[in-house]
């Protein structure tokens, strides 16, 4: 169980040379809670991570516990475990004995250390490897080891770094719902470092997005989900379609983009703008692939007019933006048709762009569709990431 109430970060950052690897993270964390830092290689996350460890020093910033400064005491003074992607057991030395190591160090006397580590290995359902050596293991019994070595100090903060990352996908999804279940079980406070938005999504009660060394949203898995305030965010969100696109016309919240490179005539697509938008801006468009609609162009008659409420989208070469006649959708030939167990994903390609959809049928690869959606599915975001404010951080009370 965390002793204490929040952590708060305040302006965290971290230089290397001339460079920000991390600057101005202010982050305050519930104990309880479990914390996804998400982003690609080289955000910044794992030097997050790691100034909160104590393994980096902060070039600016500060960081407290229920209060009191802790950026300035060494690791071992902060009371928080580790778990690393590379698992750092000792080799030489049985789980029972990696797992009681810490305890040692810190003094604990031997009947306690003892029914500790039994506990603790138990609890990771590892009672029979307990005399093993590392090397005797699978990748995730190790991994277990690893975290049964962390929390068998009773930690107040647990810190993961990709843990999971080395393990087979299949492993992965077992120990994914292992780390949430010991979390919850044991009342720990979790800050996880993850490139995976799949991972993040399923284990953290608030994601951290970063971008470049900064903060570029935080919220719960369904705000983020629901309602990134970035391309960049809505793309680490499933949104597998950010189409380039320029501004015709804004009306009220909808806006009416163009989209090059997609068929010859530049076709056109309504959808919700996300931040000030005007005429000329220019934008990408984020569309989830199942928010596509799949249709056999030979259903759409030729110079119909495609239900606009449902579909929304509009191959109309008009000037003014407005016109739907002659279509509402994106044309495109089925490229590719992966099998998904009860749906398939559908590669469409659309002039130089390949667009993804699912679909609950298989369409003929080659064969040429239309691919439809809803205008508030399809979400229009300022082009330039830098003009977009990270909403406030703070745990709401
Ligand atoms: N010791 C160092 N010296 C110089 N630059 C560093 C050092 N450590 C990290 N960096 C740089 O800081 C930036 C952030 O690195 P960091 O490891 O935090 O990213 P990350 O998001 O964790 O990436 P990954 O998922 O690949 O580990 C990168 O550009 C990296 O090259």
């Amino acid at each position: 169980m965390s002793d204490f109430e929040s952590l708060e970060l305040r302006g965290v950052g971290r230089r290397f040379g001339g460079v920000d690897a991390l600057s101005g993270l202010d982050l305050t964390i519930k104990a309880g809670e479990f914390v996804a830092l998400l982003g690609p290689s080289g955000c910044g996350k794992s030097t997050a991570l790691n100034c909160l460890a104590g393994l980096l020093p902060l070039t600016h910033g500060e960081i407290r516990l229920d209060g009191k400064r802790i950026d300035t005491l060494p690791p071992e003074r902060r009371g928080f475990g580790m778990v690393f992607q590379s698992y750092a057991l000792f080799p030489h030395l049985s789980v029972a004995k990696n797992v009681a190591f810490g305890l040692q160090m810190q003094g604990v006397p031997r009947a306690e250390v003892d029914a500790r580590v039994r506990a603790a290995i138990e609890l990771v359902k590892l009672g029979e490897h307990a005399r093993k050596l590392p090397g005797q293991l699978s990748g995730g019994q190790q991994q277990r080891v690893a975290i049964a070595r962390a929390v068998v100090l009773e930690p107040s903060l647990v810190l993961m770094d990709e843990p999971l990352s080395n393990l087979d996908a299949k492993l992965r999804l077992d120990m994914r719902t292992e780390i949430r279940r010991l979390h919850q079980s044991l009342g720990l406070t979790t800050i996880y470092v993850t490139h995976d938005q799949e991972e993040a999504l399923s284990l953290a009660d608030r994601l951290v997005v970063m971008r470049e060394g900064r903060v570029q949203q935080v919220g719960t898995p369904d705000e983020l989900y629901e309602s990134p305030t970035s391309w960049y965010v809505a793309d680490f969100m499933g949104y597998r379609n950010i189409l380039p696109a320029t501004v015709v016309s804004v009306a009220g919240g909808e806006v009416v983009v163009e989209l090059p490179g997609i068929a010859d005539a530049g076709v056109r697509l309504i959808g919700r703008a996300v931040g000030g938008l005007g005429a000329g801006d220019r934008v990408r468009v984020a569309v989830r692939p199942e928010d596509f609609t799949v249709v056999a162009a030979s259903r759409v008659e030729p110079g119909s007019r495609v239900e606009p409420v449902e579909t929304r989208v509009s191959t109309s070469s008009t000037s003014d933006g407005g016109s739907t006649s002659g279509g509402g959708s994106v044309p495109g030939s089925v490229a590719v048709v992966e099998y998904h167990g009860r749906e398939f994903a559908v590669g469409v390609q659309a002039g130089d762009t390949m667009l993804h959809a699912r679909s609950t049928t298989a369409p003929d690869v080659g064969g040429a569709v239309t691919l439809t959606a809803p205008v508030d599915r399809v979400l229009v975001f300022p082009e330039a990431l830098d003009a977009v404010v990270p909403q406030a951080q703070e745990v709401a009370a």
